[in-house]
């Protein structure tokens, strides 16, 4: 059904929601999104809405999302992200064909990645520069125009981009709804009064479409502060505040963010703001909060629906499982730790409390890279944006490489801080790498470039400003690990290495871009690398490393260099060599398991 229908015929005065999901990276991920998303739907949402990645990245995996969507959990208003800029010929066709075959009836029509120029030498659609040539071109062309209900986004904070001010960015916005645009879903956002004004100079300048603000409860520091950096969103000082002493605490991050969603959505709908876009980031746990503290779903929300249902004949009714009593939200007002994994059996169990315990199996961890098998796992960013930089940055922190002691160099320059960042590292190191930084100094310039390392760490409190994590009062222990490309060779050298000399304390795994593998871990083979101990819960382990996890990894880690090397001319010598790197070199990963030895990895590494 048409968003836009299923808004007109509400007959509730309740507000609406809409939840949206990103492709997971892992199918086992996959999969328990499925389940994440079935039990989310009892939560009676109006719609969900379902990410594309940047150029077309995720595009069977985000179809047959929204597919199952549409056809298995009968959501029968699930909108389709879609990007149009960087996507070869074709392909806006053939998703919009697609979407349609599968009775998919709505398209959130994006530009996607900033257009690139005839530099980039790629093959992409050039009738697409903009989201409103996308929503031009599904309204003229017969096949499509009657069939999609089409949305676009707005920006209540401004577009990262622009530099036009507010007045022209909601005149670019008018012209998107001019254009054949029947709803707006908004960016994130954490001050609500700014949106209203902003919402209310959109309404003045003519645009009268639905505008749905997009609500994201803060899941954890690293990626709030990591999602309001892509997304441009301003966060209010007395948030900072807020959120800044306790970054180390997991918990309390999640119930701030609880907190900061629901007083933002209360003071919306006060001021008569219909509907809410919950960017759930694929975890179930905190939308579901938000939704019982609004008193809109649970026991609460029918006395509240009946209270101010238009009809009193048509009150939204609820599942009996989301019904519940003062002493289920007493239990559910503190989170487990406790991980249940899919397959210990409470994934699949029924009734009452259902959502509660099956859903916060992966609330935490939420550390380093989590669980490959969480729907959430390798979350960086919300659409696989990639670089996430411009050619003109790229050139000026990375240059022109030409050989792979340029390379060498690049990595060196920024583990002593003076490149600020390299393709797989946007951020400085962090101050938890200065310790080992020598080390890694010593592995780049034998031309082992890494990517990501840690260093042991033996039980430090769960407060330490450098090391610590989760709850207040326990502790948390690290088993060193470094991650870097290399040789085939190298590979073999190391592999040899590590089983006549390293006495079983060290494991690895490599994999180059054709997927060719070695490892010396067994099939199900899990490496539990950071871990936690808190008092009154069990243990909690933030970083896994394990195949699914590293496979997943290792092709984003791969991608990099096909990125990187897309802002040069295929003929030249940057271009080539960075292709060649990525066709020949290994991505590996070695652990050293004795934690309680702060130099094992590196000592082993340094010795000949
Ligand atoms: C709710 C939401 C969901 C999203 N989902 C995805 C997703 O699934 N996948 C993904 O890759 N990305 C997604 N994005 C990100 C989006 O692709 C980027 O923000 C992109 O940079 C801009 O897309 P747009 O559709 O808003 O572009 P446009 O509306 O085309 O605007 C792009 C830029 O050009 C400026 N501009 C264009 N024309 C004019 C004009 N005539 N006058 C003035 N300014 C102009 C705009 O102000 C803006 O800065 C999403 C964003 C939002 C808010
Ligand atoms: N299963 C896996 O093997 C797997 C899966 C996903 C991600 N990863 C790794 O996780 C990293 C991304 O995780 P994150 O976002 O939490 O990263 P992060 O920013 O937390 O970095 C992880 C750690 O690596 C250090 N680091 C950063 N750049 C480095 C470099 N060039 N050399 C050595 N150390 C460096 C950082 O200081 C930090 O201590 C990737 O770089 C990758 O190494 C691994």
């Amino acid at each position: 059904m048409k968003l836009t229908d299923k808004i007109l015929n509400r007959t509730s005065l309740t507000p609406f929601y809409t939840f949206e999901f990103f492709p997971p990276r892992t199918e086992q991920g996959f999969h328990n999104l499925v389940s994440r998303i079935e039990r989310l739907s009892k939560l009676d949402p109006l719609g969900v809405s379902i990410t594309w990645g940047a150029g077309g990245s995720t595009k069977d995996w985000s179809l047959k999302l929204a597919s199952i969507c549409r056809n298995e959990h009968s959501i029968d208003t699930t909108i389709m992200h879609l990007t149009c800029t960087n996507m070869q010929v074709g392909l806006v066709d053939d998703a919009l064909r697609a979407a349609k075959e599968n009775g998919i009836r709505n398209i959130l029509a994006l530009r996607g990645d900033p257009p690139r120029g005839e530099e980039y030498w790629i093959p992409t659609d050039p009738r697409f520069t903009s989201a409103a040539d996308l929503v031009k071109y599904i309204k003229s062309t017969p096949e499509f125009g009657d069939y999609f209900c089409v949305g676009v986004a707005g920006y209540p904070d401004g577009h990262t981009e622009s530099t036009a001010d507010e007045d022209a960015q909601i005149s670019h916005l008018k012209a998107k709804v001019n254009a054949g645009a029947e709803f707006i879903i908004t960016q994130l956002f954490y001050d609500a009064d700014s949106f209203l004004r902003w919402h209310s100079k959109v309404r003045t300048a003519g645009i009268n479409v639905p505008v749905i603000p997009g609500v994201m409860p803060i899941q954890s520091y690293a990626s709030f502060m990591r999602l309001t950096k892509l997304c441009g969103t301003r966060v209010p000082q007395q948030l900072l505040d807020q959120i800044n002493p306790i970054r180390h605490d997991d918990q309390l991050v999640k119930d701030l963010g609880i907190r900061v969603a629901v007083d933002i959505v209360r003071k919306l709908s006060q001021n008569n703001i219909q509907g809410f876009h919950f960017c759930t980031l694929n975890l179930e746990k905190s939308v579901q909060k938000v939704l019982e503290q609004l008193r809109w779903v649970g026991v609460h929300a029918e006395q509240h629906n009946m209270l101010i249902s238009v009809s009193p004949d048509h009150p939204r009714s609820f599942p009996p499982e989301l019904v519940i009593t003062a002493s289920d939200a007493a239990a559910s007002a503190s989170y487990s730790l406790r991980e249940i994994h899919p397959g210990s059996g409470a994934m699949n169990s029924a009734g009452k409390g259902e959502l509660t315990s099956a859903g916060t199996w992966d609330e935490f961890p939420n550390g380093r890279f989590g669980d490959s098998k969480s729907p959430a796992f390798g979350v960086n960013d919300l659409w696989d944006s990639g670089l996430g930089v411009t050619r003109q940055q790229a050139l000026k922190d990375w240059g022109l490489p030409t050989t792979t002691d340029d390379i060498s160099s690049l990595f060196l320059r920024y583990l002593k801080g003076e490149a600020p960042s390299t393709p797989w590292s946007d951020e400085p190191l962090q101050s938890e790498s200065l310790p080992i930084t020598p080390h890694l100094v010593h592995l780049n310039s034998k031309g082992w470039w890494t990517v990501g390392s840690q260093p042991a760490v033996d039980a430090v409190s769960s407060e330490d400003e450098t090391y610590g994590w989760g709850p207040k009062g326990g502790y948390v222990f690290q088993k060193a690990f470094v991650e870097f490309f290399c040789t085939k060779a190298d590979v073999i050298m190391l592999q040899e290495r590590i089983q006549n000399r390293g006495q079983g304390w060290l494991t690895f795994f490599a994999a180059n871009m054709m997927d060719d593998y070695m490892t010396n871990l067994t099939e199900e083979g899990s490496n539990a690398v950071t871990w936690g101990v808190f008092p009154g819960k069990e243990i909690s382990s933030s970083t896994i490393i394990e195949r699914d996890s590293f496979m997943a990894w290792k092709d984003e880690a791969f991608g990099y260099w096909t990125q990187w090397g897309l802002f040069h001319p295929p003929d030249s010598a940057t271009r080539k060599l960075l292709e060649s790197i990525r066709d020949e070199r290994w991505l590996m990963s070695i652990a050293h398991h004795d934690y309680k030895d702060s130099n094992a990895l590196w000592d082993f590494l340094r010795s000949e």
